[in-house]
């Protein structure tokens, strides 16, 4: 049997602060595989970003163990994506400018990537507003254009954490729909953490 790609077991996560401590997770375990688009829904401050924080290894848990590909997670890497509640597109670059900077940080601009990107930029309707400025995008766009930054980096493993959150409902709905298209014809794992149950129930 092949190794699930994401292996969560029994984690657990205190933070501890000058008022006290909080357990923001407490023994969590959960298995994603190769390819499936797993959602996690709870209300606000039920720890959902702290686990997507420990998954991408920005956070070490108080107690567990977590395995990307078997292999347990030491720290940060680029084998994992993050696409956050904002769209942190940068304002002085253009879309192009922005969608090749993940490539640029990891050394990778080459003509064959870039191509890549050209066409993800193609296929998702973006490719004409290569030269826009962040600021002349609807938020569904510039939250596609963060989707498509992050992919280029050819993560093995992609995680959400509402990523709709700052949209309009209408918008949401349309966000959320192409979102889970793209992920699906990329064939990428991912794992999407959100408060409202109708983000989930198109993608997952
Ligand atoms: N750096 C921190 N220091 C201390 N407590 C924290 C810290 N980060 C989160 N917490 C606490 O841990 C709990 C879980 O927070 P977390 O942000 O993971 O929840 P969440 O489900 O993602 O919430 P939201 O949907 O509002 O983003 C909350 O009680 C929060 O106050």
């Amino acid at each position: 049997m092949p190794n699930p790609k994401l292996e969560i077991i029994n984690v657990s996560m205190k933070y501890h602060t000058l008022s006290g401590e909080t357990e923001a997770v407490h023994d969590f375990s959960l298995i994603v595989d190769e390819g499936e688009f797993i959602s996690i829904v709870g209300p606000s401050g039920c720890g959902k970003s702290t686990i997507l924080s420990m998954i991408s290894g920005l956070l070490k848990p108080s107690s567990g163990k977590i395995f990307l590909d078997g292999m347990p997670i030491t720290g940060t890497t680029s084998k994992i994506g993050y696409v956050f509640q904002k769209d942190v597109l940068f304002e002085w670059r253009t879309i192009e400018q922005n969608v090749m900077l993940g490539l640029e940080i990891q050394h990778q601009t080459t003509p064959e990537q870039k191509t890549l990107v050209y066409d993800m930029l193609e296929k998702y309707g973006l490719l004409s507003f290569k030269n826009y400025y962040p600021r002349q995008l609807s938020g569904g766009m510039r939250q596609r254009v963060a989707l498509i930054r992050t992919l280029a980096t050819n993560p093995d493993l992609l995680l959400l954490d509402e990523p709709f959150s700052a949209l309009d409902y209408q918008t949401r709905l349309a966000v959320s729909d192409e979102i889970s298209t793209i992920l699906k014809q990329e064939q990428k794992t991912a794992v999407l953490v959100t408060h409202d149950i109708s983000d989930v129930i198109y993608s997952s």
